[in-house]
């Protein structure tokens, strides 16, 4: 190990191999490596309002991040972690550079989208906002490991982002959903070298053979990703690594294997341009992009969009009959009880055990497929009744729900402890709880008190106020 600061010990091979790529401009990127790592939040429910940001959340916020309309800097201690705003899923704390991606993805009006290696979801759960801001459409989030698919589900449903969870592997959902995607991205497992000054485990973690290791699998997984678009479909390629191996590298061997064609991305201030001479001097690779920690204000990422052909012939997936979207029995009478004009996933629901979820798989086939959820769990259906399923409380903006009541942070506090609120109003039936005008989750109406809905596992005694006394 070559010591090169006092801060994080960088492995020797890492130091050798960045050298040889970048000449003397390497002694600029392992100082950065030496200094304070970046943070970022990005507020997530912005739909209606862009640039919306909760008062109590301002003092806590440095500089806007320039690329990312919904992201701001916080300061590295800031205890944003464990807050009534954060349990809302108001904001989700986000590695700045990691913004970019999504922001790549572009989202349009009714696109089919799948982020084929989604958890723990940050950039799932940002594509979410920017296509429901662009007027909705389908997101299916796929996560292959079992256990990091919960934490995807989790913070999906705590930031209430619609969409599908599945815990496949690229070539199953490839060959099920083949040319079935107008986008797909791609945030590929990669040697992590971005990630060197927030987690030392990355450090530990890294190997002389990490970036051709994971050039191999990224290879794989992209192949897959090819097989999902249709025709004239975007593929967009990220990594939170540095050496060009696992970027430029991959993107001409992309270009090299598929009839695809880089779309540039935009010039977002401080990000760079991919470099040509480090992907077989191919001049389109100018169009990718990069970010590096001497050159801006983030972590490091890289990321492509490439455009598929819109002739490129497509192998057809073998469809084995879509389930069609069957829920029960008086559901649209329930649903409209609640909530005003429901988006049509929720009207046409896929009923799945004693659960009532959104279908975002529609006109997708699924037998043999594991689905962790075909969309957002609305309600759950018991002995012939309905109750609204936590989920909802965060899916839908306040002003959808029939019965919604705002509680001070106080209040707001005690709810998520889990104990029962006062009932001053004298609400009754099923209560939809806001703070901030964020959904927190729902309450049942009894006389003298609101009995808490919030799901025992979520609830949290621990958390930090953010409003100050005047
Ligand atoms: C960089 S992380 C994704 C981070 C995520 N996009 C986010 O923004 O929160 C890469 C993910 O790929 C998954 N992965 C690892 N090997 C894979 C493989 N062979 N195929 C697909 N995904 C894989 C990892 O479990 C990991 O969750």
């Amino acid at each position: 190990m070559a010591k090169s600061d006092k801060r994080i010990v960088l492995p020797a091979a890492f130091c050798e191999l960045m050298q040889q790529w970048m000449g003397a401009e390497a002694g600029l990127l392992f100082h950065a490596l030496a200094s304070p790592p970046t943070r970022g939040l990005r507020i997530t429910k912005s739909k209606a309002t862009p640039g919306y940001v909760p008062n109590v959340l301002l003092p806590h916020l440095n500089a806007a991040i320039p690329w990312a309309p919904d992201g701001y800097y916080i300061h590295l201690n800031a205890p944003l972690g464990k807050t009534v705003l954060h349990e809302a899923g108001a904001y989700y704390l986000q590695e700045p550079s990691a913004m970019a991606i999504a922001i790549a993805v572009a989202p349009q009006t009714g696109e089919r989208i799948l982020d084929l290696c989604a958890a723990p979801g940050g950039k799932t759960t940002y594509v979410a906002s920017l296509l429901s801001r662009a007027g909705g459409g389908q997101l299916i989030a796929n996560e292959i490991h079992p256990t990091r698919v919960r934490a995807l589900a989790e913070n999906v449903e705590r930031v209430g982002a619609n969409a599908a969870i599945v815990n496949e592997t690229p070539d199953r959902l490839a060959e099920t959903w083949s040319a079935s995607f107008d986008a797909v991205l791609v945030d590929a497992p990669c040697s992590g070298e971005g990630m060197f000054r927030k987690d030392p485990e990355a450090v530990r973690e890294w190997q002389a053979a990490s970036p051709e290791r994971c050039q191999i699998r990224q290879r794989d997984i992209l192949k897959s990703a090819v097989q999902l678009l249709k025709p004239g479909g975007r593929l967009i390629y990220s990594t939170c690594t540095f050496n060009p191996m696992e970027n430029e590298q991959i993107v001409a061997w992309l270009l090299d294997s598929f009839p695809l064609a880089i779309e540039p991305l935009p010039e977002w201030p401080g990000w760079s341009c991919g470099r040509p001479e480090w992907g077989s001097d191919r001049p389109e690779l100018v169009g990718t992009r990069r970010l590096w920690p001497h050159l801006a204000h983030g972590e490091g990422h890289f990321v492509a969009r490439l455009r598929l052909a819109e002739d490129a012939s497509p192998r057809t997936t073998r469809v084995r009959g879509t389930r069609s979207a069957k829920g029960p029995r008086d559901w649209s009478t329930w649903l409209h009880s609640m909530v005003t004009d429901p988006p049509p996933s929720f009207v046409q629901p896929r009923l799945h055990k004693d659960i009532v979820f959104s279908d975002e798989l529609a006109g997708l086939p699924t037998d043999g497929l594991r689905i962790l959820r075909p969309g957002c769990p609305v309600a759950t259906w018991k002995n012939g009744q309905f109750a609204p399923h936590h989920a909802l409380s965060r899916a839908l903006p306040a002003h959808a729900f029939l019965s919604s009541t705002e509680l001070d942070e106080e209040r707001a506090m005690t709810y998520l402890r889990g104990e029962a609120l006062d009932n001053p109003s004298n609400l009754r039936g099923f209560v939809h709880l806001t703070y901030a005008g964020y959904g927190l989750g729902f309450a049942k109406g009894a006389p003298s008190r609101l009995n808490n809905l919030y799901p025992k596992g979520l609830r949290s005694a621990y958390l930090e106020p953010l409003e100050r006394p005047d």
